[in-house]
């Protein structure tokens, strides 16, 4: 089944991206509402911010989408695709790429090695682009090339976030899920990573679905940011009007 022209966006270069799409997302533990009828889109070329408190629902949400955890209910798709009950597999081959929280590196495998994963599963997918080189990722990532042929258990905590971030860029996707990237690292290292995210989505279009805790951070590259509480959706806007909300931060962003 294809989608719509309204899922995909053309590009300059006449490659298209597609959007994620989320609809009355439901998902339980047992007795436990997780998700609560959650709608969403991450579109190419912006960054999405998910928002909210500790046990919101955030990381539920992108492990729901990822295939992970089958939903009560709803329905995700990727550029009018249907993926709702696709395997984990098969949504990392349609093309969402998904960077959960722990950096989940490889720690005896060398910088190159973990990243070789990344390419491996970029020349399995039949992806519209062509997929993004070592070289390329070492550009975005300088440090990275600095540590190739060192073991990924001796990487900083920023390091380590740009390996599993490169890692997934290698797979060509167009949706990169990343879950609470900027957790336990120096501002200034938030703000290197957030940068470069920043220009691919701008450059390349790519449309990225940001979970983070930290709102102002999150905030500081969002395009638009959906809150949740207890599962639900209770505020979405551009992220300038959410960032000056008083009430909606003193209440559910912390900041
Ligand atoms: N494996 C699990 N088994 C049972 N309940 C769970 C499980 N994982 C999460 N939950 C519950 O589901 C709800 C949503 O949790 P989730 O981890 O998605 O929230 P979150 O917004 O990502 O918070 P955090 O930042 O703490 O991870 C919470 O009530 C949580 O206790």
């Amino acid at each position: 089944m294809s989608g719509t022209p309204d899922d995909r966006s053309t590009r300059e270069d006449g490659g298209t991206r597609a959007a994620l799409r989320v609809r009355g997302l439901t998902a339980r533990y047992g007795p436990v509402i997780a998700l609560d009828d959650v709608d969403l889109t991450a579109p190419p070329g912006r960054v999405t911010a998910v928002l909210g408190a500790n046990g919101a629902g955030k990381t539920t949400l992108l492990r729901t989408v990822s295939g992970l955890l089958r939903p009560k209910a709803g329905r995700v798709e990727l550029g009018g695709v249907d993926l709702t009950e696709a395997s984990a597999e098969d949504v990392a081959r349609a093309g969402i790429a998904h960077v959960p929280e722990g950096r989940g590196v490889i720690t005896e495998l060398t910088v190159e090695e973990n990243l070789r994963l990344g390419s491996l599963l970029g020349s399995l997918r039949s992806a519209s682009r062509t997929p993004p080189t070592l070289a390329d990722v070492y550009s975005l990532f300088p440090p990275l090339r600095r540590r190739v042929g060192h073991a990924a258990h001796s990487l900083s905590g920023g390091e380590r976030q740009m390996l599993v971030i490169a890692r997934a860029l290698l797979s060509a996707p167009e949706v990169l899920l990343l879950d609470e990237p900027s957790l336990g690292l120096a501002p200034r290292v938030v703000s290197r990573i957030f940068a470069v995210l920043r220009d691919l989505v701008d450059t390349e279009g790519l449309a990225v679905l940001l979970v983070e805790q930290n709102a102002r951070s999150a905030l500081s590259i969002a395009d638009t940011g959906v809150v949740l509480n207890l599962g639900r959706v209770v505020a979405r806007a551009d992220a300038a009007t959410l960032a000056a909300d008083d009430e909606l931060r003193h209440a559910y962003l912390g900041f």
